[in-house]
């Protein structure tokens, strides 16, 4: 059997398509076109890759994009400055603080002062605590692209058993919470994790974003799973490869995301999604 491809490159085509049509409307209706803020500190090039292609969808869908490229030196104060004013700026809907930050900058001081309703990353704490007790707001752009995904293929998840491969703030931590959220049986692995291949073996559904390239082999996939490969891994040669094993896995499993052009683009595409759904909250709460 060789797996059906998840085709992360088209459902995101088809998501900022519909979010192009929702900006038209928006102004056929006297709304602002929805403003994304992106901040980068430094010069780490794939970061600047990132923010590039972040610019660009907002261009392709009608938003409005604001780019900040601060010197590395910049200093936590004068970024938390900036956050400030960003905050308060009534022409801003949503803010993203391109991580890694660097080293000398308390990534998380800065997160936690972006407004929670303009967190378009969904990585402050209120947000991960509105979506652990089941009423998400703004929610983590990877795993909610991951739900998208497994909704758009018609995945059940429901009673499924769902196996999420590491555990960071940013991936593994709240797929978990959106995969339980959707009522699977949720099991988290991580690097004190014991059996990782037994634990794997067992599961529907697997979500993996370790940052390994081809951590999880192919021959821990039980047949017919689904797998959804976050990690992206750039290699000597250039080329790009997941966390996933995936010559092997996609010889198992029923359905299993490419890399590149599987959660990627719906990454991006989801971060377009929420900053649209923070531009209808300051529509009505006139923030
Ligand atoms: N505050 C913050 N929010 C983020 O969402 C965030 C971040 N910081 N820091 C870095 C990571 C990484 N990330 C990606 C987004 C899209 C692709 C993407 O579109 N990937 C393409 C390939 C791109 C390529 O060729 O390199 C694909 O998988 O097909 C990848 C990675 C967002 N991140
Ligand atoms: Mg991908």
């Amino acid at each position: 059997m060789t797996a059906q491809l998840i085709d992360g490159k088209k459902i995101s085509q088809q998501i900022l398509q519909n979010l192009a049509v929702r900006v038209q409307q928006r102004l056929e209706n006297q709304l602002r076109r929805p403003c994304l803020a992106v901040v980068l500190v430094g010069e780490d090039p794939a970061s600047a890759v990132y923010v590039r292609n972040k610019k660009r969808a907002c261009e392709t869908i009608g938003f409005e994009s604001r780019s900040y490229e601060l010197p590395v030196q910049t200093s936590e104060a004068e970024l938390l400055a900036l956050i400030d004013e960003m905050n308060a700026d009534s022409g801003v809907d949503g803010i993203l603080v391109q991580l890694p930050l660097p080293a000398h900058i308390d990534g998380q001081q800065v997160l936690e002062r972006i407004v929670p309703h303009k967190d378009v990353d969904g990585f402050h704490p209120y947000n991960l605590g509105r979506l652990a007790v089941k009423m998400p707001l703004m929610r983590p752009c990877t795993p909610k692209g991951v739900m998208t995904l497994l909704d758009a293929y018609q995945v059940e998840i429901t009673g499924k058993k769902a196996v999420v491969v590491g555990a960071s703030n940013i991936v593994g931590r709240p797929q978990a919470l959106e995969l339980l959220l959707a009522r699977a049986t949720v099991t988290v692995c991580h690097s004190a994790t014991q059996n990782l291949a037994q634990e794997v073996a067992a599961a529907d559904i697997i979500v993996v974003g370790v940052g390994i390239p081809e951590f999880v082999k192919g021959e821990w996939i039980k047949p017919g799973a689904v797998v959804i490969d976050v990690g992206i891994n750039r290699l000597e040669n250039g080329q790009l490869c997941g966390d996933v094993e995936f010559a092997v896995a996609k010889e198992r499993a029923a359905m299993i995301t490419p890399v590149p052009g599987g959660v990627g683009p719906m990454t991006i595409a989801t971060l377009m999604e929420n900053t649209l759904q923070a531009a209808e909250i300051h529509d009505t709460q006139q923030l």
